[in-house]
């Protein structure tokens, strides 16, 4: 059951962290993760140095259309980040070790703060393709039957054995999101909630979108929690946000479908109004206060 758990051990973390740090001069100090379709949001960074994960060793690989497969170490304003241009997901077939090894990578790069992006499905009946939900608190579908990114056993190096997730999504970095969207005009299609990660790759039933809101979810997804787990487990600071794009089919008399090319078209639409929040919210975050 355990035998995964090397996939993000310290000592593979720290070789690919180790590989990294001698091809860049940059010490990120911000990690963003893009969704699908949000490709464009490492655009942003300037002075770029980029990896295939192909050539990164340790390193798993994109398979999904809309995930670039690229890591983008550059300069924002005058902040040094790195950049996932693609995430890895369960349903990828990876372990849930290898799917957050990134984000331990991260922390071994010196970053303080993750910022998380994916595309999800509305479920609050509010919301509006094209919203920003910025993520208050999540529910960890796979975790309740198990699947979790720190079973096994735990490595103090990183973190403790039971971290509390009841301040996973950081108040002030939410509080400054929030500022800054409205600041930009972006009060209209701001929102904040509740995401649900399920294991994908199919969309929702009709029955499983009406039990998930019901439970309390907003929004609906296939990534996110575990990296936000693995980032607070070694006590990064998180900020993630959602791009609505569609609405998760909540009635029998609906005859849409969620698909993933209206996902990536959605991505596509937003990606310029995500890049100008990002590019105005980073120089912003206040520096070396992680908890
Ligand atoms: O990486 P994210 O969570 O943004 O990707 C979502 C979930 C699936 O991978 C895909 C479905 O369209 O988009
Ligand atoms: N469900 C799950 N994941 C998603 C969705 C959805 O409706 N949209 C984008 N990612």
């Amino acid at each position: 059951m355990f035998s995964e758990s090397a996939a993000n051990g310290f000592e593979e973390c720290s070789a690919t962290a180790k590989w990294l740090l001698s091809k860049t001069e940059i010490r990120p100090l911000v990690g963003i993760v893009c969704g699908s379709g949000l490709g464009s949001l490492a655009d942003i960074l300037e002075d770029q140095i980029a990896f295939q994960y192909s050539e990164i060793p340790n390193f798993p690989k994109s398979t999904v259309h809309g995930h670039a497969g690229r890591l983008v170490f550059g300069m924002l304003k005058k902040t040094p980040c790195v950049c996932m241009q693609g995430r890895f997901h369960l349903y990828e077939g990876y372990s849930i070790q290898k799917v957050t090894m990134p984000i331990r990578i991260f922390k071994l790069l010196g970053v303080e703060t993750v910022l998380l992006t994916n595309a999800a499905g509305g479920l609050n009946q509010d919301y509006n393709v094209g919203d920003i939900m910025i993520i208050k608190d999540h529910i960890n579908m796979p975790g309740f039957v198990g699947i979790h990114p720190l079973s096994g056993p735990n490595d103090e190096r990183f973190g403790i054995r039971f971290p509390s997730m009841s301040d996973a999504y950081d108040r002030e970095l939410h509080q400054l999101a929030h500022g800054v969207g409205v600041e930009l005009g972006y009060g209209d299609f701001l929102r904040e909630g509740v995401y649900c990660v399920l294991g994908g790759p199919s969309f929702e039933t009709i029955a499983e979108c009406r039990l998930i809101n019901k439970l309390g979810a907003d929004a609906v997804g296939m990534s996110t929690v575990h990296e936000v787990i693995v980032a607070r487990h070694c006590g990064m600071r998180v900020l993630a946000l959602s791009l609505i794009t569609n609405k998760a089919v909540l009635s029998y008399e609906n005859q849409e479908k969620a698909n993933h090319e209206e996902v990536l078209q959605t991505g596509r639409w937003r990606a310029e109004q995500l890049v100008k929040l990002f590019t105005t919210l980073v120089p912003r975050i206040p520096r070396g206060n992680n908890t």
